[in-house]
């Protein structure tokens, strides 16, 4: 890979390796944009198969993270980290300490969160080096575990989706296939079934499937089946890439919406649901009441504020299709350019020179 010609290419302003010996920290900090603000995002601890692959990993989610922040409205950049490891392992002490000193050393250019393999007790281990963490533990005054929050904001826009394709936000008796039902998806399903929905779920983790079933009377399907439920919406809630070549001939949804980062394996796939007539509500779009809750620690958590915005996720959804109805281009190609339109907006102001003491010579 050329590493340099990626950066350039997607215009990444930083990226900063992490190395500790004693506790084995191996960790990438990637900082695409911060036009609108710090790069908030959050850390992902995974086992990568090269350590390319690590780094591409956070690049993309990092710049995934700027398009999230700016479409949600939000006054934050764009980040990730990505930590190489198996989360089940190799955590310790020491080395989420060692990466919350990274941190601090960015002095706020970064702000770091939970992502998938770490956790709120993760995050209060990098508290006690830097305050540019976010989601520690309520007993902080933060606002914990992002999943429930996430979860509303996709419950949120998949309503706005359902009124797209069927003419009304009602999900009564709408079959909902659900793919993955973890941390955020468990608490989709309880709007969903709230709301008198259908449920079909799958999980590679059979304890988690058998609590949908036993807790919201789900229907379960084995992993690569779900793709061939009959229903009208998908909820890809797992992995990224679902949405492919192979996927999307066996849908019969008429709306995908679910919580994954990077569902579109690539963007032509986009185009694809919009020539057959499936509404997509973007990945990014949906699915930001995660960082949205987080980010409001930034003025002091309030619950109620955080989740008055989140609720508005559905009006974030329809202005998408309403760009997409407008322009003729598919949800993700709105989606984009609703994000650019805002950066693009507030480039010029960055560009303004801003004095500090640096600045002024003095010599005496
Ligand atoms: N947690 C958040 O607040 C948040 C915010 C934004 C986006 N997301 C994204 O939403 C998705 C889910 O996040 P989460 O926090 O619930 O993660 P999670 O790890 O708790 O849940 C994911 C579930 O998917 C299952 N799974 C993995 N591979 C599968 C497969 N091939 N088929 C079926 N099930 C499979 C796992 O066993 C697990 O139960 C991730 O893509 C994450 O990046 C999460
Ligand atoms: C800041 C975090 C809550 C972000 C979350 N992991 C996401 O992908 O949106």
């Amino acid at each position: 890979m050329e590493l340099f010609t990626y950066l350039e290419e997607y215009d990444y302003e930083q990226v900063v390796f992490c190395q500790d010996k004693e506790s084995g920290l191996k960790a990438i900090i990637a900082i695409h944009d911060t036009t609108l603000g710090p790069a908030l995002g959050g850390t992902r601890m995974w086992t990568y198969d090269t350590e390319e692959d690590a780094i591409i990993d956070a690049l993309r989610l990092s710049r995934g993270m700027t398009y999230k922040n700016a479409a949600a409205g939000l006054n934050l950049g764009g980040g990730k980290t990505v930590i190489i490891g198996d989360p089940k392992k190799d955590k310790n002490e020491a080395m989420f300490r060692a990466f919350g000193r990274y941190i601090q050393g960015l002095n706020g250019r970064y702000i770091t969160a939970e992502d998938v393999g770490t956790t709120v007790q993760d995050m209060d281990t990098i508290y006690q080096e830097t305050n540019f963490v976010t989601g520690i533990s309520p007993a902080f005054g933060s606002s914990g575990n992002p999943s429930p929050a996430t979860a509303f904001g996709v419950y949120r826009g998949m309503k706005a989706a359902v009124n797209e394709a069927f003419g009304s936000d009602s999900l009564e008796g709408k079959v909902v296939a659900v793919q993955g039902v973890g941390n955020v998806a468990y608490h989709l399903c309880r709007h969903l079934h709230e709301e008198g929905a259908q449920l079909v779920v799958t999980d590679i983790n059979k304890e988690a499937v058998q609590r949908a079933v036993d807790d919201f009377g789900a229907k379960a399907v084995d992993p690569d089946d779900i793709y061939d439920v009959e229903c009208d919406i998908y909820a890809p809630c797992a992995l990224g890439a679902t949405v492919n070549d192979d996927t999307i001939s066996r849908l019969s949804a008429k709306v995908i919406a679910g919580s994954a980062n990077n569902q579109l394996a690539e963007s032509r796939h986009g185009e694809a649901l919009y020539e057959k007539g499936i509404v997509y509500a973007p990945d990014y779009v949906i699915n930001a009441g995660g960082v949205i809750n987080v980010a409001d620690e930034l003025y002091g958590y309030n619950r109620e504020r955080a989740m008055n915005r989140i609720e508005k996720i559905y009006d974030n959804i329809a202005k998408v299709f309403e760009i997409s109805r407008r322009d003729s281009i598919p949800t993700n190609v709105a989606a984009d350019r609703m994000a650019e339109e805002r950066i693009n907006g507030l480039n010029k102001s960055r560009s303004t020179f801003l004095q500090n003491e640096h600045h002024i010579i003095s010599r005496r």
